[in-house]
C-alpha cells in the first residue's frame, strides 16, 4: 500500500524543549506475591519525570517518493528500498500492541494461568507466542512465505505439550481475534481462522539462525517480558537485517505515550494501582511505535491505532531526534530494571567517573533505546554478567532508530554491534553503550577501561 510521502520530506530537525527532571519514587507491582520472578530488585528502581517533545508535526511513513518528488537525492532513493517492507512491518507491530494490549487487560484476573515459565527460568506469556505467529502470519502472507525468514525468540516446545492444549487454545483464540482486526490496519485478513497447526506453524516458522548473507527478520515478540506482565514498559520489537546489516527497525511500545513523559511511577499507579481513567488528555493511554529506515538520516513515532477504523492510515507520524545534550552532568542514563540482567553497580561507578549526576533511569525493555531516540534520556548501558550472550533481537530495532535519529551504538570497545554472525551478538566486548551524541558516547567509551579494570566483573 503507497504510503504518504511527507514523512520523508519532512523537517529533519524537530525542536525538543529540555524541561527540567525531578525524581519520583517507584511503586511496587501489585503482583510481586503470585510469582518469585516477579519480586526482585523491585526497591532498587528509581526513576524521573522525562524531558517533553516538542511534537507538533505531523507526517507519514512513504513509498512512493519517486513520484511525488522526483529531485530526491540519493538517500532518498536508498531509503524508498525498503518502503513496503517498513510500511508492513509497522503495520504488523501496531497489530501486536493491539494484542499485547489485550492479553494484559486479562492479566488482571488471569495472572497464573497466563505467565509461564521457560527452561532458562524467564517469563513467557501468550501475548509472547501470539505476537510471533501474529507477526510470522502477516510478514509470510504479505511478503510471500518462501522470500520471509524470521529469526525470534519463542518456540513452541512448551505449547505443543498434550497437557498445554488449554493454553494453545487461548493462543490460538488470541492470534485469530487480533487477525480478524488486521484490515482495520490496511492489512489482510485470513479467509478462516488459523487453526492450531496453522498457528504453530506459524511460530515455529520463524527459526532462521541469521548469518551474514541474505535478508531476514529479527523479531522479539515481547521485548520486557517482566515489564509487560508487571504492566510496566515493554516493546514489539522488529527489524530486518540485509547482508549482516540492520536496514529497518520498528519499536513498539505500548507504554509509552507519545505526549507523556512518564516513563513510571505516575504512568504505571494509574496503570496498575486504581486502573483509574488518567485525569489527563485523550493522548494519556497511546502508546507509540517508533521505525526508521538504514541511511534515512531519520526516525519517526506514530501513535498506537488499536485497530480503529475511523483513524486515517497511514496515522499521523512526527520525527523523533536524539537530545542536543552532551554535558555529562545534564544527562541522563538509563539501565536494565534488573540487576541479574546489568550491573548496576559497575554502571554506577563509570557514571560517577564521567560526571553522571542524576539517578539512572531503569526502564524494562528496549523502551531504553525508544527513550534515547526521542530525546527523553542521553545514555543506555548495559553490561550483562561474563558469559550471557546477548540476543540480535534483543537490540536490532532498537540500534537502528537510534542511529537514524543521531546517536550512536557500539559495545563497550567503541566497535559496531555484529548482527551477521546468527543469533547472537558474537564478539560483544563487555557492554553495550547507547549515547545521544559521539562526544558523550567517547566519554563513557573512554571511562569503561578505567572502571573495568578496577571492577570485578
Ligand atoms: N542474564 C541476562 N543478562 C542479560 N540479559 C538477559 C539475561 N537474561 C535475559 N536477558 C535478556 O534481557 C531482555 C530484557 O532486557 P531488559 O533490558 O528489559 O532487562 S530488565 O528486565 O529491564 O532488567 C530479555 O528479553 P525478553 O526475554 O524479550 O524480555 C532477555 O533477552
Ligand atoms: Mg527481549
Ligand atoms: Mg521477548
Ligand atoms: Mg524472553
Amino acid at each position: 500500500m503507497p504510503l504518504n510521502s511527507s514523512s520523508l520530506l519532512a523537517a529533519k530537525a524537530p525542536h525538543f524543549l529540555g524541561l527540567p527532571t525531578t525524581y519520583a519514587p517507584n511503586s511496587a507491582a501489585p503482583f510481586s506475591s503470585l510469582l518469585p520472578f516477579l519480586n526482585k530488585n523491585l526497591q532498587n528502581n528509581s526513576s524521573h519525570v522525562m524531558a517533553v517533545p516538542n511534537l507538533n508535526q505531523s507526517h507519514g511513513l512513504s513509498s512512493s517518493v519517486f513520484e511525488e518528488s522526483p529531485s530526491l537525492n540519493l538517500s532518498f532513493a536508498k531509503a524508498d528500498k525498503y518502503s513496503r517492507e517498513l510500511d508492513i512491518a509497522v503495520r504488523a507491530v501496531q497489530m501486536a500492541c493491539s494484542l499485547c494490549q489485550k492479553v494484559q487487560g486479562s492479566l488482571i484476573s488471569n495472572i497464573n494461568n497466563e505467565i509461564h515459565v521457560k527452561d532458562d527460568h524467564s517469563p513467557v506469556t501468550i501475548a509472547d507466542w501470539g505476537v510471533q505467529a501474529t507477526v510470522s502470519w502477516i510478514l509470510s502472507t504479505s511478503l510471500g512465505s518462501k522470500d520471509v525468514s524470521i529469526v525470534a525468540e519463542e518456540d513452541v516446545q512448551k505449547l505443543s505439550k498434550a497437557d498445554k492444549a488449554p493454553l494453545l487454545k487461548v493462543v490460538v483464540q488470541t492470534v485469530n481475534e487480533c487477525l480478524a482486526e488486521a484490515h482495520h490496519f490496511g492489512l489482510k485478513a485470513p479467509g478462516m481462522a488459523l487453526d492450531n497447526s496453522e498457528v504453530l506453524e506459524a511460530i515455529s516458522r520463524c527459526n532462521s539462525t541469521g548469518g551474514p548473507a541474505g535478508r531476514f527478520w529479527a523479531l522479539d515478540p515481547v521485548d520486557g517480558t517482566l515489564g509487560f506482565v508487571r504492566r510496566d514498559q515493554y516493546a514489539v520489537a522488529l527489524a530486518l537485517i540485509e547482508d549482516g546489516e540492520v536496514v529497518l527497525g520498528v519499536l513498539g511500545c505500548p507504554n509509552y505515550p507519545m505526549r507523556k513523559e512518564w516513563l513510571s511511577y505516575h504512568h504505571r499507579y494509574y496503570r496498575i494501582i486504581s486502573k483509574l481513567t488518567p485525569p489527563t488528555s485523550e493522548s494519556w493511554d497511546k502508546g507509540c511505535v517508533i521505525y526508521a529506515k538504514k541511511g534515512s538520516g531519520e526516525a519517526w513515532m506514530q501513535p498506537l491505532t488499536q485497530g480503529q477504523t475511523n483513524l486515517t492510515w497511514p496515522n499521523s507520524a512526527r520525527p523523533i531526534r536524539v537530545s542536543s545534550i552532551d554535558n555529562p552532568a545534564l544527562a541522563t542514563f538509563c539501565e536494565p530494571v534488573e540487576k541479574a540482567n546489568s550491573s548496576h553497580s559497575f554502571a554506577a561507578g563509570l557514571a560517577h567517573s564521567v560526571g553522571l549526576r542524576k539517578q539512572p533511569l531503569r526502564v524494562y525493555s528496549m523502551v531504553k533505546y525508544a527513550a534515547i531516540a526521542r530525546g527523553d534520556a542521553e545514555i543506555f548501558m548495559k553490561f550483562a554478567r561474563a558469559g550471557y550472550k546477548e540476543k540480535i533481537w534483543d537490540h536490532a530495532a532498537g540500534v537502528i532508530i537510534i542511529e537514524e535519529a543521531g546517536g550512536v551504538v557500539t559495545d563497550a570497545g567503541g566497535q559496531p554491534l555484529d548482527f551477521s554472525r546468527g543469533v547472537y551478538l558474537e564478539g560483544l566486548d563487555r557492554g553495550i553503550i547507547a549515547c545521544a551524541g559521539a562526544k558523550l558516547h567517547d566519554k563513557i567509551i573512554k571511562a569503561v577501561d578505567a572502571s573495568w579494570n578496577s571492577s570485578s566483573l
